[in-house]
C-alpha cells in the first residue's frame, strides 16, 4: 500500500501546489520562530488554500500558548494539529476538545525506552509521528535532517498508526519503508536545496522513490 506523504515546512504557493500535484496527502506549515521554515499564520492560511480539500493541512506547533493556537486555528483552519514540543497528554486532550481538530503527537526516538512514552497518549491522539531526537545544540525540535534507528519501530503494536520522519530523502526512503512498514512519511529538509527552501525537483524525486518502493512491496503501481 502507498503510504501517506506529508511535505512539511512549506512557505510558498508554488511549493504547496507542487506537493499536492505530486500526490502529497498532507502539507505542513511550521509555527516556530527559530525555524527557517517558520511562517506567519495569515500567510500560511492564504497559501494553504491551494491544498484545501486535496490534502490535509497540518499546523506544526511547539508548546504553543493559547493565543498563538487561536491565531493559527482561526487563520489557517488546519485539518490536523501537530504537537512537536513537550505537550502532555492532558494538554493534548484539552486542546483537541477546545478546537475539535484531529491531533498528531510527535515523539522523538533514539532508544527502545523512548517508545514507552506513547502509552499515555493512546486513545487521545489520532496519530503519532516518530521523529529523531534533535542533535546536541540544535535549536529545532524537528527539521534537523537526522534519522534514528528505524528497527526500533519493529516491535510496535500494529494498531498504532504513525507517520515516520527524521532525515528522510530520496535515497533512504525505500529502506525506511522496508524496515518499518510505516503507513505515513513526513519529510522536510530532505526535499530542500537550503534550510527552508523547498526544491521542486527534489520533491519529485522523493515521490518517485516512494512510488517505486511501494510497487516493490505490494507488486502494484497504485
Ligand atoms: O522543520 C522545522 O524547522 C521544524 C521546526 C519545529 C518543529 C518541527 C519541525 N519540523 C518537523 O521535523 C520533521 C521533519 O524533519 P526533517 O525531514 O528531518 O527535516 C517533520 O515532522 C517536521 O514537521
Amino acid at each position: 500500500m502507498k503510504p501517506d506523504v506529508k511535505i512539511c515546512g512549506l512557505k510558498t504557493s508554488e511549493a504547496v501546489e507542487k506537493a499536492v500535484s505530486l500526490g502529497a496527502t498532507h502539507v505542513g506549515f511550521i509555527f516556530f520562530e527559530k525555524s527557517p521554515r517558520n511562517i506567519e499564520p495569515d500567510i500560511a492560511g492564504r497559501i494553504a488554500e491551494k491544498a484545501r480539500g486535496r490534502a490535509k493541512i497540518v499546523a506544526v506547533t511547539v508548546d504553543a500558548d493559547n493565543d498563538d493556537l487561536d491565531d493559527i486555528v482561526y487563520l489557517l483552519k488546519p485539518d490536523i494539529l501537530q504537537f512537536h514540543g513537550h505537550e502532555t497528554p492532558e494538554q493534548v486532550l484539552t486542546i483537541k476538545a477546545l478546537y475539535g481538530i484531529p491531533v498528531m503527537k510527535v515523539l522523538s526516538i533514539r532508544e527502545p525506552g523512548d517508545l514507552k512514552r506513547i502509552d499515555p497518549y493512546i486513545g487521545i491522539v489520532d496519530r503519532f509521528l516518530f521523529d529523531a531526537k534533535a542533535p546536541e545544540g540544535s535549536e529545532l525540535p524537528g527539521g534537523n535532517g537526522v534519522t534514528f534507528d528505524w528497527r526500533l519501530l519493529q516491535n510496535l503494536d500494529a494498531d498504532i498508526d504513525y507517520m515516520l520522519s527524521g532525515g528522510l530523502h530520496k535515497d533512504n526512503v525505500a529502506q525506511a519503508l522496508k524496515e518499518t512498514g510505516a503507513r505515513g512519511l513526513d519529510v522536510s529538509s530532505g526535499v530542500e536545496s537550503a534550510p527552508g527552501v523547498k526544491d521542486l525537483a527534489r520533491m519529485e524525486e522523493f515521490f518517485k522513490s516512494v512510488q517505486l518502493a511501494s510497487e516493490r512491496t505490494t507488486g502494484s503501481a497504485k
